[in-house]
């Protein structure tokens, strides 16, 4: 049995594409976990499996702790760059599938390297995120994350985030904050969280802890989520630019609160897995 796999990157948050139109595995939690370890694995911050050929072009997202995601914004900027290269699509503009709902993609130049995304509508709903507790929008509410008070403002891409405005931020204080947030006793489906900063009306820097994976170089999601919150508060405009540790992506928030993500991604490499690796995915 012969694995190909596609390496990318968009912003330091690596991906493998996996086709099961090109392969015969069946990923599940516990080889999706095997594959994405860094040490006894490829290593990735997830697998994109697709496409999966339906009514519509369609990505299933998994974290490397085996979980799947509703959505990932580097991820499907990612995957469409997968699918032009792969020859899947000619369209410059065209609507892929997630669990998290439809984004919409379009490609900014010819190797389809850029990309501006529709990401869908964002929502502040307790209900939408989760959230537990009465209906209501989640804004600026103390959440307790390892004995320590925050103002957590949190909000649904698709996916859920906790968004925290701070002062300063760093690797160090998120992964403090997000090896409690993660699984915190509020989040039902588990959460992606954020610190962010806001260095002017039309600049913020976060760091995160994501739900399912750690700590990454960059979130688009993630990235959709502190704009959000920062425009939601007063502190920004509704175009920004988000910098994180692996590059900087634009966010323009809608006025029906639609969100849009424009950047760059990379091609790494493919990869064939060796035969001994590819029987032990076999669980
Ligand atoms: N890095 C992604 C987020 C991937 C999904 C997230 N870990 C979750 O479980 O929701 C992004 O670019 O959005």
């Amino acid at each position: 049995m012969q694995i190909l796999l596609e390496k990318y990157h968009g912003l330091g948050n690596d991906y493998l594409v996996f086709d099961p139109n090109k392969n015969e595995l069946e990923l599940n939690e516990a080889n999706v976990k095997m594959i994405c370890n860094r040490n006894v694995g490829l290593g990735s911050d997830g697998i994109l499996e697709g496409p999966l050929l339906g009514e519509h072009l369609a990505v299933k997202i998994w974290n490397p702790d085996g979980s799947v995601a509703e959505k990932s914004g580097n991820g499907v900027r990612i995957f469409a760059k997968y699918l032009k290269d792969a020859g899947y699509v000619q369209k410059k503009n065209y609507e892929l599938m997630t669990d998290g709902g439809i984004v919409e993609i379009t490609y900014l130049n010819e190797e389809g390297s850029r990309l501006r995304i529709s990401m869908g509508k964002l929502s502040f709903v307790s209900e939408e995120i989760p959230v537990i507790g009465e209906r209501r929008e989640v804004i600026n509410e103390d959440m307790v994350f390892g004995n320590n008070l925050y103002p957590a403002t949190c909000v649904s891409v698709g996916n859920p985030h906790c968004v925290i405005p701070m002062q300063e931020i760093s690797k160090e204080l998120v992964c403090k904050i997000g090896v409690h947030s993660e699984s915190a006793r509020y989040f039902p489906e588990r959460v992606n969280t954020e610190i962010m900063k806001v260095t002017d009306r039309n600049n913020i820097a976060i760091e995160t802890y994501e739900r399912g994976a750690g700590y990454t170089m960059a979130t688009g999601t993630g990235a959709c989520a502190a704009a959000a919150v920062a425009y939601k508060l007063g502190l920004t405009e509704n175009k920004m630019l988000v910098h994180m540790p692996g590059g900087d992506l634009q966010v323009e928030i809608a006025d029906d609160w639609n969100v849009y993500i424009t950047g760059d991604v990379f091609y790494i490499a493919e990869i064939k897995l060796s035969t001994e690796f590819s029987e032990m995915l076999r669980v």
